[in-house]
Parts: structure tokens; sequence; C-alpha cells
């Protein structure tokens, strides 16, 4: 059995009620889908310290405020990962793509329209049960 991959989540909120999503470069995991930005833990690491690296190389944000919110583990064929994931409810900072990928802001309703990988779907759905 491979081990479980532990990757730190953030949903971010901005202050309209709209989620920052990004679009994964194509040569990764789940490439060319969107996901909610975040990284791998690192030993040594806690989730939140990871959070807060991760949204900082990856979008330019400096989180200030977070909360958990679900925890999803999933068998992918190649891997098994562990979304630890957590709402962000204030940051600094304007988000932009730090590793030239898109991003945009997009409405809870809008979610559906995105493709995600298939570990995303137990995220939209509480943000979908806890926010709408
Ligand atoms: N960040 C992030 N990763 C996700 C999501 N959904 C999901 O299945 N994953 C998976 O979680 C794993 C780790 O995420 P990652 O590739 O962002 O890790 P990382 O930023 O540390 O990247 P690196 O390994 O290139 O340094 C990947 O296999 C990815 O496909 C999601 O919404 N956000
Ligand atoms: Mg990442």
């Amino acid at each position: 059995m491979s081990k479980v991959v532990h990757v730190a989540v953030g949903v971010v909120f901005r202050a309209d009620g709209k989620i920052l999503i990004a679009r994964r470069p194509d040569h990764l995991h789940m490439g060319g889908r969107w996901e909610f930005p975040g990284g791998k833990v690192e030993v040594g690491e806690t989730v939140q310290d990871a959070l807060c690296r991760e949204l900082l190389e990856e979008v330019a944000i400096e989180v200030q405020q977070l909360q958990p919110l679900l925890e999803v583990r999933h068998d992918y064929p190649d891997k098994t990962v562990l979304l630890d994931t957590w709402q962000v409810t204030q940051f600094s900072g304007e988000a932009r793509g730090q590793e030239q990928q898109d991003i945009q802001w997009v409405s809870i309703a809008e979610l559906d329209k995105f493709q995600f990988p298939d570990a995303n779907q137990a995220i939209i759905d509480a943000v979908k049960a806890n926010f709408s």
C-alpha cells in the first residue's frame, strides 16, 4: 500500500462570497482540472502552516483567518490523498496565479460548471451545504 499524501487545501472566500479556484498546470497530476489552491504538507510542518505557505506561493495571498471545513480521503488509481480542507475567511493581498495558472473567483452556484478532480466533489457538496 502506498502512503497517503497529506494535502492542505484552502476554500478561500472573498468578502462578496466568491471562492477562489485555480487551474492545475497540464503536466501535473489532475492537470487541466480546476482546484482549490493548496499543496502537500511537508515534514515538520503543521497543516495550517502548509496552507499559509502554499497560498502565498501559488496565489500570492496571506492568510489571516482560517477554520477547518472537512477532511476528504480519496483513492486515485495511482495514489491516495487526504485533502485537509480549510475555509479561509480573511486574507490580505490580491490573488494572482504565481505559477502561470489561470485563477477565477466564482460563486458557489458556478462551481458545478468547472471540472475538478474526483476527490473534490465532497468538498463542493460541503461548501453548498454550509454556505449556500
Ligand atoms: N491543491 C489541491 N490538490 C488537490 C485538490 N484535489 C485533489 O485531488 N488534489 C490532489 O492533491 C495532490 C497534491 O496537491 P498539489 O499538486 O497541489 O501539491 P503541491 O502544491 O505540493 O505540488 P508539488 O508536488 O508540485 O510541489 C495532487 O495529487 C492533487 O491532484 C485540490 O482541490 N487542491
Ligand atoms: Mg498545489
